[in-house]
């Protein structure tokens, strides 16, 4: 199967959790009915992204958000990548977590947040992900009958190792929830998907929660598509909505036979590998 139909859901964030879950669950059917075979949900898209609220939303894996998430991809026979939630584990850590759920609603993927967002940019965005989360120790690609997908969330797609070493695990699309913020987001946003994808010559997709001004911390949203030549396949403006869009697999293998980067890598002089 070279041809994928994805939606990006770019959905408005607010207190309630079932609230949250239930705005999910209306754009996924209309995603399905409108033929979608994958949907993407944005970074932490069952509370507003506040380092306190974390502890307080988060759930073991099988609780209520994992469980709604499974059934939405089961009813409307989709894959989904369930954009991330704040998971605790026995430890009573907590990470921010990314479950992928396949069209039976099997539990096909997850990825903990390796690189946790700890930043304080003078006159702008300041956030420390590290006081509530723990980080995850994963590279994650999942396995679908349109070939190998790669996962990560936000702030760790700004690393191009762990890009890469997704890319060396057989993934042709790289998929990430994410929440970019005003500071960062109109300096960096397309700037890193675009690279990430003319590094790998991968589909880089960037799924974001619309933006909300009065909100705790205000997305950049713009959601985006970035093809393995580079170029911005589609990008969202900041308001709620979704877009489906039909991308080519076959595209990426004709930019790799083209333009051999992956193969032409000097294995013999330098070497990246997954501990
Ligand atoms: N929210 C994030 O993890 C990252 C982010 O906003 C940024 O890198 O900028």
């Amino acid at each position: 199967m070279s041809k994928i139909k994805i939606a990006l859901v770019q959905m408005h964030v607010e207190k309630d959790k079932y609230k949250n879950l239930e705005t999910a669950n209306t754009f996924i059917k209309k995603v399905a009915q409108e033929g979608c075979d994958l949907a993407i949900l944005p970074e932490m898209f069952t509370t507003p992204y506040k380092t306190d609220n974390f502890p307080i939303y988060a759930e073991f894996e099988g609780e209520d958000s994992f469980i709604s998430i499974s059934n939405m991809a089961k009813e409307n026979s989709i894959y989904l990548v369930g954009g991330s939630i704040p998971e605790k584990d026995e430890k009573n850590l907590v990470y921010n977590t990314s479950y992928v759920f396949d069209r039976n609603g099997n539990n096909i993927g997850k990825h903990r947040k390796v690189h946790l967002f700890d930043i304080d940019v003078e006159g702008g965005q300041s956030f420390k992900e590290s006081d509530t989360l723990t980080p995850g120790n994963n590279i994650t690609v999942f396995d679908t009958e349109f070939g190998k997908i790669g996962l990560c969330i936000c702030f760790d797609f700004r690393f191009p190792e762990l890009a890469r070493l997704m890319v060396q695990k057989g993934a042709k699309t790289i998929i990430v929830p994410a929440a970019f913020n005003m500071t960062t987001g109109p300096a960096h946003w397309d700037l890193m998907f675009r690279s990430r994808a003319i590094d790998n010559q991968v589909y880089a997709i960037g799924c974001a929660p619309s933006r909300d001004i009065n909100g705790p911390y205000v997305s950049y949203g713009n959601s985006i598509v970035t093809t393995p030549w580079g170029d911005i396949l589609y990008k969202m403006d900041e308001k709620e909505g979704y877009k489906i869009l039909e991308l080519d697999l076959e595209y990426v293998d004709k930019i790799r036979k083209e333009l051999p980067l992956i193969s032409a890598r000097r294995l013999d002089l330098y070497e990246l590998k997954e501990k």
